[in-house]
């Protein structure tokens, strides 16, 4: 791979070429198009440099903006054919070359460049908005006829997807599909600082040349390949085809396809069902113009479904299999497989009999809380928000770079989290944005999550907190549980690291998060009691957050990037949002009994009291440190349960000491002993039972 780095602006050389302020045309930009214009002449210079442009040549620019790299394609080719969205940028350009010698050798089309035919060019050179990398990407590669060469400017991390190799992390099936049609060089590295204004994230130019002749492939059934492959590409594609989601996907998918072809005056009926189920879905979700790499959509018929032919099922596994073993592809992941062996694989064995036509699938689709927002994720390595009232994408959230295998919404609409066959989970602040009426109550937000993993193991986080170790579950082994008579009480959590055989496939919380579920790939599903402690995250900072057209713009923040998984986290779950009562009550519940032993002792055994003062001590530090800002009150009460544990800790070492007015301090205890339950029951008035609990106790107090 070439390489060179150009990160910061270089000082400017006096009255050099290099001096003037990068071309604006007093325009304002607009994120939501990618308008981030590049503003180091130095580096405009080096772009044009490594496309290696001939003077006889007709340049593709892709999103001219206000014309600084049009300039250098000018003076460097033949004819610029420059295609911008913006009327206004159209404008400018026009303006800025009108006049001078270049202006004959420019055309502009105004347009969306995916929605534009292209005319014939021979080289491209572009500095395009990240947000259609990807259908730009195979938009070009399948232009006729072929072109030379594409010098882009991608976000870097798009880039590195490009030019991965098999055993990279980021190899994916949008790299082998690239790879497939073309060839891929690095060639820059650029940072942030040379642009205005400033992305977010990295970028890095990339030379793509296609591969001439082109390999021919039937493209759907090419990527429905792929996308089976890829996901899970840490997983042998033995274990992948044997999975029965995909047998029976495939079934039916082949056996469709057969019929069809058998059929084709009913064509148009059967392709609707085949492809979704609900065409609409697909059609409206097409209608984003974002960039998703295929236009893929919703699939219900990924859903397992017990085939009612085991007989046929079995033998169409046995047919897979042995296609697999023939070309000694079962024991070998699609993370190491190179292209040549993918295509392999693909053409000596399944190609030409329709397995994988049509499949065109995200993988995992969520409603949001309030139904008016679809969240998708897909092995696109994004997760993007869709609008049930427009039918558009709002937006693409990028980061992960594995399939997204699950997705999760937080129970007050908030956040998102997705879990990905990357290892992390990450979570996102989605619809606050788009809801000028959302507000965080009370300023406080919690997120617990529960996720499963290929790694054997369950993980508890929160998401406030990602520096903090979740809480590891690793089931016991199946032999052990086998051994037990009582499976329930013997499979209390674990946290050891021991290693791990089966991977966790889901796991789900109860409703009040005293236990959760887990399956496993050894067949077990294992109940575990496990009173998770709850932590409560505050972020005051969006308690006033205001929903602006500037808002709209901006990228989804990410909250929080858990890592810890060894392997592909499977499954990712939110808790409750609001704190369980249960928790505050088993709180209050295990203080209030605490005072009342203290009080049963009646002063009379200072050791135990001194004992009982710590342990209530510990309680109610415990109620400060747990119980969200919100709750206040009890927060409140927490605080005074504490300062009279010292006051009777004092009391019990008065009493040692034999100093003799106890009787009044103790009234006075009790006094603040009732004070403080008739806060606590206010606050928790709809939980009877702590109801109940507290004023029983108060009264046997007295
Ligand atoms: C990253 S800026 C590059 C501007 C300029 N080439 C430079 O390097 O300074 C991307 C440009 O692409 C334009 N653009 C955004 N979406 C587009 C689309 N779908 N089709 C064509 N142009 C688009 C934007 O308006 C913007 O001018």
């Amino acid at each position: 791979m070439a390489g060179g780095k150009i990160r910061k602006e270089k000082p400017k050389a006096k009255g050099g070429a290099g001096t003037s302020a990068p071309y604006q045309g007093g325009i304002s930009f607009h994120k939501s198009k990618g308008q981030h214009i590049l503003k180091n002449p130095m580096l405009v210079d080096t772009i044009v440099q490594k496309s290696g442009i001939k003077s006889t040549d007709t340049i593709l620019e892709i999103g001219p903006g206000t014309g600084n790299l049009t300039k250098k394609l000018l003076e460097a080719g033949k004819l610029v054919i420059a295609v911008e969205v913006d009327p206004r940028m159209v404008l400018e350009l026009q303006r800025r070359f009108q006049g001078t010698p270049h202006s004959s050798r420019l055309k502009v089309i105004q347009g969306d460049v995916l929605k534009t035919e292209l005319p014939y060019f021979d080289i491209c050179v572009a500095n395009i908005p990240y947000q259609i990398s990807s259908p730009l990407t195979f938009k070009l590669l399948n232009h006729q006829p072929a072109f030379r060469c594409a010098i882009i400017m991608f976000q870097r991390e798009f880039a590195m997807r490009l030019v991965a190799q098999p055993g990279d992390k980021l190899y994916c099936r949008l790299t082998v599909n690239t790879q497939l049609l073309s060839r891929v060089f690095h060639l820059l590295k650029v940072g942030k600082n040379n642009f205005r204004p400033p992305p977010k994230v990295d970028s890095s130019v990339v030379r793509i040349e296609p591969r001439k002749p082109r390999i021919e492939v039937k493209q759907k059934e090419w990527d429905g390949f792929l996308r089976i492959c890829f996901n899970r590409k840490n997983k042998t594609l033995g274990a992948i085809f044997r999975q029965k989601n995909v047998l029976s996907l495939l079934e039916k998918n082949y056996k469709t396809l057969q019929a069809l072809n058998l059929s084709v005056g009913n064509r148009d009926a059967e392709m609707g069902s085949l492809r979704l189920g609900n065409a609409n879905e697909v059609e409206t979700m097409e209608m984003d113009d974002d960039d998703d790499e295929d236009g893929g959509a919703a699939d219900d018929e990924m859903d397992v479904e017990d085939g009612d032919a085991d007989g046929e099922t079995s033998e169409f596994k046995n047919k897979v299999l042995a296609v697999l073993k023939e070309g000694n592809f079962e024991e070998k992941r699609s993370s190491k497989l190179k292209l040549e062996e993918f295509f392999a694989n693909f053409s000596t064995t399944f190609s030409g009999d329709n397995y994988f036509e049509q499949l065109c699938f995200d993988l995992v689709a969520i409603f949001d809380r309030s139904g008016r927002y679809v969240i998708t994720g897909s092995d696109d390595c994004l997760v993007k928000i869709w609008s049930m009232d427009t039918a558009f994408c709002l937006a693409s959230c990028h980061g992960h770079v594995g399939n997204i295998t699950d997705l999760a919404v937080s129970s007050n609409n908030a956040l998102v989290a997705s879990a990905s066959n990357d290892f992390v989970i990450r979570v996102v602040i989605a619809f606050a944005r788009w809801n000028a009426n959302f507000s965080f109550e009370g300023g406080t937000l919690e997120l617990l999550l529960i996720s499963s993993s290929d790694d054997g193991t369950c993980r508890i986080w929160d998401a406030r907190y990602s520096n903090l170790q979740p809480r590891v579950y690793i089931p016991k082994p199946s032999d052990i549980l086998n051994g037990k008579s009582n499976g329930l009480s013997s499979n209390r959590p674990s946290s050891s690291n021991g290693p791990q055989s089966h991977q966790i496939l889901c796991c789900a919380y109860n409703a009040n998060r005293t236990a959760f579920v887990t399956v496993s790939s050894d067949t077990f599903a294992r109940v575990s009691c496990w009173i998770c402690s709850s932590r409560t995250m505050y972020l005051q900072v969006w308690s006033d957050f205001k929903c602006t057209q500037e808002d709209l713009d901006q990228p989804v923040p990410e909250l929080d990037l858990l890592s810890g998984h060894e392997n592909d986290v499977n499954y990712v779950g939110c808790a409750r949002v609001n704190i369980s009562l249960r928790i505050v009550q088993s709180i209050f519940h295990s203080c209030f009994e605490e005072v009342f032993k203290l009080f049963r002792l009646k002063f009379g055994n200072y050791k135990a009291m001194g004992r009982a003062a710590t342990s209530l001590s510990k309680l109610a530090d415990t109620a400060r440190e747990e119980l969200p800002r919100s709750m206040s009150t009890i927060r409140l009460s927490g605080m005074e349960i504490s300062d009279l544990t010292l006051e009777l800790s004092d009391l019990s070492q008065e009493k040692a000491d034999g100093v003799s007015k106890s009787t009044q301090a103790v009234q006075a205890a009790e006094a603040r002993i009732q004070q403080i339950g008739a806060v606590a029951c206010q606050q928790t008035i709809c939980d009877k039972d702590l109801h109940e609990y507290v004023s029983g106790g108060v009264q046997r107090i007295e």
